[in-house]
């Protein structure tokens, strides 16, 4: 299983003081030092934490491939294209959002995304898109032509935290999730089930399965028993664990229980 740390978090971090530390720069040879595969940035429209200049030093100075996200917006993607990561996944955003609330309209989109498809091809840039654990995603995702999907594992996480964290305690409780314990359980194994059989199915279909979302260090244990998912992008909770034991020994941690 392939690790990707996404390290937009420690721009969340430098942003909420609005100067120029932390940088994320820094935990790029760290991650390659720690043993993780990828480092993933999400270049935000609005670049509420990560911006064009992280984007382009950290691209120009990973030792292991960088898998940029962003919005189809038209001003974003020519800057992708300009930036030439190793990877491009396709995400969808709302200004208002505070993370990725759902997986990407391939259906609806379908014709812009053929032509973004086109344009990444020329500039050798991979494609892949971050979609619902959905079939018509799926089988719309192939007939673009994308090398990956990435299974969104919000939902799963959120019902996670919800049965067996304190969130339901705290004032971020989920009010949609706000179900007695039997049901919030049946609703985990749905969960569950759906990126089983979705991660099934893209795999037969020739795609490359990747997810993430929520992940952390204990609802990640049942996302890595899926044979057919061969790369996990995981961000906040790595960055969070990182104040108490230092990036490097977090960003360990995790691939601890990936392999
Ligand atoms: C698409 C995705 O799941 C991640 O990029 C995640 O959204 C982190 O970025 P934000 O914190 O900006 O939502
Ligand atoms: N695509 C998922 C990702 O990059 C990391 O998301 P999160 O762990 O920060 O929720």
């Amino acid at each position: 299983m392939l690790l990707g740390v996404n390290i937009d978090h420690i721009a969340v971090l430098r942003e909420a003081r609005k100067i120029n530390d932390p940088d994320p720069l820094e935990a790029v040879s760290l991650v390659k030092r720690a043993g993780a595969d990828q480092i993933t940035i999400h270049l935000r429209e609005d670049r509420r934490h990560i911006n064009d200049e992280d984007a382009k030093s950290i691209i120009e100075n990973a030792h292991v491939p960088v898998n940029l996200e962003c919005s189809i917006n038209e001003e974003i993607i020519e800057t992708v294209l300009a930036l030439r990561p190793h990877r491009a996944t396709l995400v969808p955003e709302k200004r208002e959002e505070v993370t990725t609330e759902g997986g990407l309209n391939v259906v609806k989109n379908k014709a812009v995304m053929i032509d973004i498809a086109k344009r990444l091809k020329k500039e050798h840039i991979e494609l892949s898109l971050f979609i619902d654990p959905n079939s018509a995603m799926i089988d719309a995702s192939h007939e673009i032509g994308a090398q990956w999907i990435e299974l969104h594992t919000g939902l799963y996480a959120n019902i996670y935290a919800m049965l067996y964290s304190n969130l339901s305690r705290s004032r971020h409780s989920i009010q949609e999730l706000e179900l007695d314990r039997e049901t919030l359980h049946v609703k985990l194994i749905e969960a569950t089930h759906e990126l089983e059989i979705s991660a099934k199915y893209a795999h037969q279909l020739g795609l490359r399965v990747a997810a993430g979302h929520g992940l952390n260090y204990h609802n990640v244990k049942r996302i890595v028993q899926i044979k057919e998912i061969c790369e996990l992008n995981i961000g906040q909770s790595i960055i969070a664990r990182s104040v108490f034991v230092g990036f490097e020994n977090a960003v360990k941690e995790m691939l601890g229980l990936l392999r």
